[in-house]
C-alpha cells in the first residue's frame, strides 16, 4: 500500500537524533524520471534492529500516512528495507521537531502560538472525518516546515508526523512516559484508541505550545507519581487565560463525553482574541 525505495537509491548524511526505538538522519533519495537523475533531500527514519519485531507498525504508521494527504500532514515518499534495516524515507523539513524549537525560542508571541494551535485542530478535524486516528499528537511530532516572518506578513506552517509505532506495541514503562499526552482511558486499554484520545493529547499539545516547549509535568520524574496525575484525576496548571485554559480543560476531561468535536475546537480557538491577552501578556512582562 505504499512505495518500496531501493537501499541504493538513498544516501545517508548526518544524524539527527532518534524517536522512540528509531534513529534519524538527514539524507537523499534518487529518482530517475524520464531519463533525468533527481536527488531530493529527505529524512531517514530507521527502525532499531532490536526492535525489528515492530516492523509491521513501524510501516502501518508510514501507510496511513501516505494513504491520504492534506497540507498539514507529513508526506511519506515510502519505505526501504535492506537486510534487518527497516527504513521510512519522510519530506525533509526545514525546521524539525516543535518541542525543541519551542524551548529554543523563547519570545514566540501569543499569536504565533494560536496559529500552530490552529493548524493542528485543522488537521485533527481532518483525521476525524476520515475516521483516522493519529495516537501519538504531542510537540515533538509536530515539525515545523516555516518560521514566521513578520516583515513579510509570513506566519508559521507546521506538519503533523507520524505517529511512531502503535503505542500497544511499546513497553509499559513508553507508555508511562507518554503521561500527561495519552489520554487516562488508553492506559488500560492502549490497543482501543479513539479519536477522544487525539482530543486529549491535542490539549496536551497545546499547554506545550503556551508553555514554551517546557513538557507538562516536567520534573515529575518517577511514574507512580505520573500515575496519581490520572488517579487524581488531576488537571495541567491552568493558563492565566482563562478561555485558553477552559478549552484546553475540556480536550483533557477525563469524561470522554465531555471532550469537544474538532468543529468546536476549532470554533473556540477562532474565537481567541488574542488582542486583549497580548496586551496584557505584554505589559505583565514589561512591569515585571
Ligand atoms: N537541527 C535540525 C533539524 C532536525 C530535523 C529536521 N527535519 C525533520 N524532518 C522530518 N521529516 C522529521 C524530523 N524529525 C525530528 N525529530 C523527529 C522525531 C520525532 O518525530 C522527526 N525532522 C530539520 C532540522
Amino acid at each position: 500500500q505504499f512505495h518500496t525505495i531501493k537501499y541504493e537509491d538513498l544516501k545517508w548524511d548526518e544524524s539527527l537524533g532518534q524517536g522512540s526505538f528509531t534513529r534519524i538522519f538527514k539524507g537523499e533519495k534518487t529518482d530517475y524520471r524520464d531519463g533525468e537523475k533527481h536527488t531530493t533531500e529527505v529524512l531517514l527514519k530507521e527502525l532499531d534492529p532490536d526492535h525489528k519485531n515492530c516492523w509491521e507498525s513501524f510501516f502501518e504508521a508510514a501507510s496511513f500516512m501516505s494513504q491520504i494527504s492534506h497540507k498539514h500532514l507529513l508526506h511519506v515518499y515510502g519505505v526501504s528495507v535492506h537486510g534487518d534495516k527497516n527504513i521510512m524515507v519522510q519530506e525533509f523539513v526545514k525546521h524539525g521537531a516543535l518541542d525543541l524549537y519551542l524551548k529554543r525560542e523563547k519570545s514566540l508571541s501569543v499569536s504565533w502560538k494560536l496559529n500552530v494551535a490552529k493548524q493542528l485542530a485543522c488537521v485533527l478535524n481532518f483525521l476525524e472525518e476520515q475516521s483516522i486516528i493519529h495516537g501519538n499528537i504531542c510537540a515533538k511530532n509536530l515539525l515545523l516546515v516555516r518560521e514566521e516572518d513578520p516583515s513579510q506578513g509570513i506566519s508559521p506552517f507546521i506538519k503533523l508526523s507520524d505517529p511512531g509505532i502503535n503505542v500497544a506495541m511499546l513497553g509499559k514503562d513508553v507508555i508511562m512516559h507518554r503521561i500527561p499526552w495519552i489520554a487516562p482511558e488508553s492506559l488500560a486499554a492502549p490497543d482501543n484508541l479513539t479519536h477522544e484520545c487525539d482530543k486529549w493529547s491535542f490539549g496536551a499539545t497545546v499547554w506545550e505550545i503556551f508553555n514554551n516547549g517546557n513538557p507538562p509535568l516536567q520534573g515529575w520524574s518517577l511514574e507512580e507519581v505520573k500515575l496519581k496525575f490520572y488517579e487524581n484525576k488531576q488537571q495541567l496548571p491552568p493558563s492565566q487565560w482563562t478561555e485558553l485554559a477552559d478549552l484546553i480543560g475540556q480536550c483533557m476531561s477525563y469524561d470522554l463525553a465531555f471532550r469537544p468535536s474538532c468543529r468546536s475546537i476549532i470554533r473556540q480557538l477562532n474565537s481567541l482574541v488574542t488582542s486583549d491577552y497580548e496586551i496584557l501578556h505584554a505589559t505583565e512582562s514589561v512591569t515585571q
